[in-house]
């Protein structure tokens, strides 16, 4: 049903290269969350240290209550069997047909039979719309298909927790839509705990329960998607509006100076976009049919809540 991950003050450099530390947060049981950062902040890096593929310099990393950072390889290798990736290619063997190679994790890491296996892949094809393409090899079929088929992959030993890292690179607008509707519908089919790498500022917008935000080595904030979208912080106003106007340069920090002149400029054109309730985009919900879990009432309430006060304050 989705397992807790949580992780206290946990520091990763390369040499002398900081790339963030003193992390902490918890991504809760069965929730998605999304994490946000500029090219290059180490979000990919995490998601490694998350599945204990990179050992980090200093904290923990508790999956379902172990510290996967102190564990020997035989029983990292254990923990690993509850996590799916999606790597940000699909990263599909380019030789094998999507067939062999959603079966591929069955085939290593389990005692399975070749008709159980076949019932569970065809179930999962099923899941991410493939049927009828277990014929075609990665080379012949779009970017999109490669993202489904590496997430059919993903979900084939029943993974407790799932980490996509830029499941929407390189699609099309239309296919990043469905394909966060799939994420959406998946995640309250399966129940699993998701984390979402992605720069889409839409997806993040709509998509999780929870927002994180690397920038200039540390966490700037985690915490619920509606604390986000409607929070202060400069760094997250601006990462979530996708604008230029905040700390975050080109290629490099701006000066404190340049900062503040920008958002002065800023302030009142953001005020007025405020008032009218831009912050609160709507959240995209499970596709008809779709037995939402529990904590879907809860979300509702607080978000209705919150346009009661936005629609009050107006
Ligand atoms: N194995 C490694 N050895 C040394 N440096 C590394 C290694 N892996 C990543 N890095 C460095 O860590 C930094 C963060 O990389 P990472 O790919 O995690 O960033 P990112 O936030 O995912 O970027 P993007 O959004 O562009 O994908 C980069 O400077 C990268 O060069």
């Amino acid at each position: 049903m989705g397992v807790e991950i949580c992780v206290e003050g946990l520091t990763k450099s390369f040499g002398h290269q900081v790339i963030w530390q003193d992390v902490s947060l918890t991504l809760p049981a069965g929730e998605v969350s999304v994490m946000l950062g500029p090219s290059g902040t180490g979000k990919s890096v995490f998601l490694k240290t998350l599945v204990g593929l990179l050992k980090p310099d200093r904290g923990c990393v508790k999956v379902a209550g172990r510290d996967i950072t102190r564990l020997r390889e035989h029983d990292l290798y254990e923990v690993r069997k509850l996590f799916g990736v999606l790597f940000q290619d699909g990263a599909l063997f380019g030789s094998m047909n999507l067939y062999d190679n959603i079966a591929f994790p069955l085939r290593e890491h389990t005692r399975k039979s070749e008709s159980q296996i076949r019932r569970i892949v065809l179930e999962k094809m099923d899941m991410v719309g493939l049927i009828g393409s277990e014929g075609k090899l990665p080379g012949e079929i779009s970017g999109g298909m490669r993202k489904r088929a590496g997430l059919a992959r993903a979900l084939v030993l029943d993974p407790e927790i799932i980490l996509f890292d830029e499941p929407d690179s390189g699609l099309d607008p239309v296919r990043v839509a469905y394909l966060n509707q799939l994420i959406v519908d998946l995640n309250a089919q399966i129940d699993a705990t998701f984390l979402i790498v992605t720069h889409d500022i839409a997806s993040a917008r709509q998509v999780p329960d929870n927002i994180g935000l690397l920038f200039r080595r540390e966490l700037v904030m985690f915490g619920p998607r509606e604390q986000l979208l409607t929070s202060d912080e400069p760094v997250v106003r601006q990462f979530l509006n996708g604008r230029m106007q905040g700390p975050i340069g080109m290629a490099e920090e701006k000066d404190a100076a340049q900062v503040e002149q920008e958002l002065a400029r800023l302030g009142d054109m953001d005020r007025k976009a405020r008032h009218v309730g831009n912050d609160m985009t709507p959240r995209l919900l499970p596709s008809p049919g779709i037995t939402r879990p529990p904590r879907w009432e809860a979300i509702a309430r607080r978000e209705s809540e919150l346009h009661r006060k936005e629609a009050a304050d107006a």
